[in-house]
């Protein structure tokens, strides 16, 4: 489910490279630039670490949606996306290609 998420996510970004900036904040952001994208990435982290040491519990859920939406738009920026992530988590957990599509379908 997580997967399927970023993965259809993954694809609206890359929709957005087309679309209008006055229309999409996402090609808003990219109409901007790296260094625009780079700040949203750093003002997200900083609100992530605020909501955590805040101790709410679903403001910390919140934060780390704004951190991941925002990584995944600087991803995409870069002609990266979520899989190549993926794959290197799971090459870190000792996943070999094969284990780790096997994986995925079984969740
Ligand atoms: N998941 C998100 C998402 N999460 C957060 N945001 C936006 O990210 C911004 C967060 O910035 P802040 O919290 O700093 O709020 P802000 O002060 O309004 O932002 P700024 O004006 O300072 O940039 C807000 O404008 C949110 O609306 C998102 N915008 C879009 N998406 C997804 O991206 C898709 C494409 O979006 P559009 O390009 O707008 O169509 C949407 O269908 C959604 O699925």
């Amino acid at each position: 489910m997580a997967d399927d998420v970023l993965q259809r996510l993954a694809a609206v970004l890359e929709a957005r490279k087309q679309a209008d900036p006055q229309s999409s904040y996402v090609a808003s952001l990219y109409a901007k630039g790296l260094d625009a994208i780079l700040k949203k990435v750093g003002e997200e982290a900083t609100e992530t670490v605020i909501a955590a040491k805040g101790g709410e519990r679903e403001q910390l859920i919140y934060e780390t949606a704004d951190l991941w939406f925002h990584t995944l738009v600087l991803l995409a920026h870069q002609g990266l996306g979520p899989e190549d992530v993926l794959a290197e988590l799971a090459r870190r957990f000792g996943l070999s290609g094969l284990e780790e599509k096997a994986a995925r379908q079984n969740q």
